[in-house]
């Protein structure tokens, strides 16, 4: 079981490799971008070919394994999560900011390319970075602590109404501070490396958030949805902390939306 797994965490951390390069030698030519779902929702050239470059290679590989990719969902792609083995990925986080990264299901990985830092988490082994063991801050204090987040892509008023006056309560608890990377899945490493204490988000989608937020609970950190329940992963929501105790007074805070989820039929979208 264990050799089993070894390999496909070997194979993510060389294809994640592979795709920084892409994503690093892009960033010298390739600005085409495109929008998705809406005007400030962009996608590259370099976007899509990074995806079909991790395709190709674990079909390669791997032939019987499954995937759900960001541009692959966008083309018309189910977003099924089975109990299949399957590859979660979002080529590149954070596509305004050109930040890069793969990822997989009970493992992932975050490659920050620009930076070569390599994050791996696998479930029940921790989570490292360029080898380093990560472990959560262990601040106890919400008034010590800092909060990441993002305004995310939605632009409808209601939604945009809510995440202003949930930031406005986070930061009047107050928090000692408020940051956001551009890219759930680096904020997520932030809050498993304890650079930050919090991150939550709604909006975001099982590619941004899947191998983060495995990252998090193996540095030993905690996980929910934004109003205090269990996380789930196709809710587009997520709250990721140090402790329960700090996840708890920000949970406090937010004024939660419903987005649609990744796994509405299609018919819904
Ligand atoms: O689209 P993308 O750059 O892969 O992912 C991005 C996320 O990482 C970010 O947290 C969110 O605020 C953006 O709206 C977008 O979803
Ligand atoms: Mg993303
Ligand atoms: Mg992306």
């Amino acid at each position: 079981m264990a050799e089993q797994w070894q390999d496909v965490l070997d194979h993510a951390v060389a294809v994640a490799q592979k795709a920084g390069k892409v994503v690093r030698e892009a960033l010298q030519s390739d600005r085409k971008v495109s929008t998705k779902s809406s005007s400030i929702d962009l996608v590259t050239q370099t976007d899509q070919k990074v995806e079909q470059l991790i395709i190709q290679s674990v079909k390669e590989t791997f032939p019987a394994h499954r995937f759900i990719g960001e541009e692959s969902v966008a083309a018309g792609e189910p977003c099924d999560l089975t109990d299949e083995p399957t590859w979660i990925i979002d080529p590149i986080d954070g596509t305004t900011n050109f930040f890069p990264l793969a990822f997989l299901l009970i493992m992932g990985v975050v490659y920050s390319c620009l930076e070569d830092k390599m994050f791996v988490a696998r479930r029940g082994k921790g989570a490292f970075c360029n080898g380093k063991q990560l472990r959560v801050s262990d601040q106890k204090d919400i008034h010590c602590s800092i909060v990441a987040t993002e305004f995310g892509s939605n632009r409808d008023g209601g939604a945009v109404e809510k995440i202003f006056s949930s930031l406005r309560k986070v930061v009047c608890l107050p928090v000692h501070g408020v940051r956001g990377a551009g890219s759930a899945a680096i904020n997520l490493c932030l809050v498993a490396s304890g650079c930050v204490e919090a991150y939550y988000e709604i909006g975001v989608h099982v590619w941004d958030v899947a191998a983060g937020a495995l990252m998090v609970t193996e540095a030993g950190g905690v996980l929910m949805d934004v109003e205090g329940g269990a996380l789930d992963m196709m809710s587009r929501r997520i709250l990721a902390a140090n402790n329960r105790h700090i996840a708890e007074q920000i949970v406090g805070q937010i004024q939660a939306f419903t987005p649609q989820r990744d796994d509405a039929p299609p018919q819904q979208q």
